[in-house]
C-alpha cells in the first residue's frame, strides 16, 4: 500500500540524521496521500539506522492504523490535526533540533531578520502558548496540534507561507507540500534559529528586517511571480 509515498517518507526520515536535525529517535516525518485520506509515518522509538519502508505505519485521518505492525509515532495525533486543519500541506516533520528547540523552550518567536529566513518563511516563526494542565494531562499530542492551529488562526497566518512553528517548552514542527519539502523547511528553520541567536549575541539591539526586503525575498521564490530557481522545484 502507498509504496511510492513510503519510499519518499523513508527518504525524508533518513534525511533528518544526515542534516543533524535529530539525536537518538527525537523526531519523525510523515507524508499524506490526500486522495485516499491516508498518511505514512515513522514508527515510534525506532532507530534511524534500522528504519526500513516496511516499518512505516499507514494511518487514516481518524487515527486508525490501516497498515503496519509497529506502533506509529507518539506524535501521530499532532500530525493528524495539522493535516486536517491545513489542507494544502503534504508532509510534516517534527524534530528536537537544538537551535529551534532553544527558541521553543525560551518561548520566543523567531523573528525574520535576514534574507535566509525570508527565502522560506514569510515572517516570524510563531511560538505557541504554554499548554494548560488539562491539555497536558488529557489527549496531549492531539492538544499540541490544537495549540499550533490556534496560534496560526490568531495570527491569520497561511501555513504555506510560514511552514513551521515552535511549540512552547517543546520543539519545532515544520511542513511543506510533501515530506521532502517539509524536511527542507525544517533544515532552514534550524539554520535561521542558529543565525538569529548569534545575531542577537553580536547585537542585542538587532531589529527584524525591512518588510520590503522580506516581500522581495519570499515572493521571488514563491507564488505566481516567482523567478528564483526552476519552476518544477517550487
Ligand atoms: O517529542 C518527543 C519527545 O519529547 C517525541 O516527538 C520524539 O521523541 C519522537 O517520538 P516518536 O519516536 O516519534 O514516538
Amino acid at each position: 500500500m502507498l509504496e511510492n509515498l513510503k519510499q519518499q517518507v523513508l527518504k525524508a526520515n533518513l534525511a533528518l540524521p544526515k542534516h543533524g536535525l535529530v539525536t537518538l529517535t527525537w523526531g519523525n516525518v510523515s507524508g499524506i496521500d490526500r486522495d485516499q485520506g491516508l498518511f505514512v509515518i515513522k514508527p515510534s522509538g525506532v532507530a534511524y539506522e534500522e528504519l526500513t519502508a516496511e516499518d512505516l505505519v499507514v494511518v487514516d485521518l481518524e487515527g486508525n492504523v490501516v497498515e503496519g505492525d509497529l506502533r506509529p509515532s507518539s506524535d501521530t495525533p499532532t500530525h493528524r490535526v495539522l493535516y486536517r486543519s491545513f489542507p494544502d500541506i503534504g508532509g510534516i516533520v517534527h524534530t528536537h533540533s537544538p537551535w529551534g528547540t532553544s527558541w521553543a523552550q525560551a518561548g520566543r518567536p523567531l523573528p525574520a531578520s535576514g534574507t535566509t529566513h525570508a527565502d522560506y518563511f514569510y515572517g516570524e516563526v510563531p511560538v505557541t502558548r504554554p499548554m494548560t494542565r488539562a491539555e497536558i494531562e488529557g489527549d496531549y499530542e492531539l492538544e499540541t496540534g490544537h495549540v499550533i492551529v490556534e496560534r496560526f488562526r490568531e495570527l491569520g497566518l497561511d501555513p504555506m507561507q510560514v511552514p513551521g512553528v515552535l511549540v512552547h517548552a517543546h520543539a519545532p514542527f515544520a511542513w511543506g507540500k510533501d515530506a521532502l519539502q517539509a524536511v527542507q523547511n525544517a533544515v532552514v528553520l534550524e539554520e535561521v534559529a542558529k543565525i538569529t541567536a548569534r545575531m542577537l549575541l553580536l547585537n542585542p539591539d538587532s531589529r527584524p528586517m525591512e518588510q520590503t526586503l522580506l516581500d522581495r525575498h519570499f515572493l521571488r521564490k514563491h507564488g505566481a511571480n516567482a523567478y528564483y530557481g526552476q519552476a518544477h522545484h517550487r
